[in-house]
């Protein structure tokens, strides 16, 4: 059985994951000025819908390399998504970021990689991803799947916690949905 499969892997990963945790992580995100976020990839495509839900809970949030987003600067914090830790453009972005004297959240499977060294405090996701390194937990999934779907599980439970911090109802979000669809 495939589904149930899936699930139990998920919800092993999820498992290691405080939910205290994540409510901090929510907390640094209320206070930065403005967030910018960045990932390759599927962890691009997870960062890119935790941006989109985080400017309908009313935060102003950046996809970098996009072409609207502006330079970063003091009060801004950075949220990196990379599974390895290792994706050059994420991990250069993060260490200027970090020499520019901003927040970095280094969101990855990896505490000792360069992006776990470049980030002011890392969300440790013990997913696999598509190296399957030695201690990379086992999955029947391809690449880094199990990753994707445990962070975009992960930014949703933060989702969660930031609207009830700044008390933003479903009816506040929905009007800053798009109308032009
Ligand atoms: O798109 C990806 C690939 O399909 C593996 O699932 C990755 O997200 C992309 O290659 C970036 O890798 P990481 O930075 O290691 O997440």
């Amino acid at each position: 059985m495939i589904v149930p499969t899936i699930l139990k892997e998920v919800e092993t990963v999820l498992s290691q994951v405080a939910e205290e945790q994540l409510q901090e992580l929510a907390k640094e995100l209320q206070k930065a000025e403005r967030i910018f976020i960045i990932g390759e990839g599927r962890s691009g495509l997870m960062a890119k819908s935790f941006a989109m839900r985080l400017m309908h809970l009313g935060a102003t949030v950046y996809v970098v390399g996009e072409t609207i987003t502006p330079s970063i600067g003091e009060g801004d914090l950075l949220v990196a998504v990379s599974g390895s830790g290792t994706t050059k453009s994420v991990v250069w972005t993060a260490e200027k970021t970090q020499s520019l004297g901003c927040t970095v959240i280094g969101v990855t499977t990896n505490p000792e990689s360069p992006l776990a060294a470049a980030s002011t405090r890392i969300l440790h996701v013990p997913a696999a991803t598509k190296y399957r390194r030695e201690n990379e937990l086992k999955t029947i999934q391809p690449l880094g799947s199990l990753f994707d779907q445990c962070v975009h599980l992960l930014f949703d439970t933060i989702c969660l916690q930031y609207s009830k911090l700044s008390s933003v109802s479903n009816k506040d979000a929905f009007a800053r949905h798009s109308n032009l669809e």
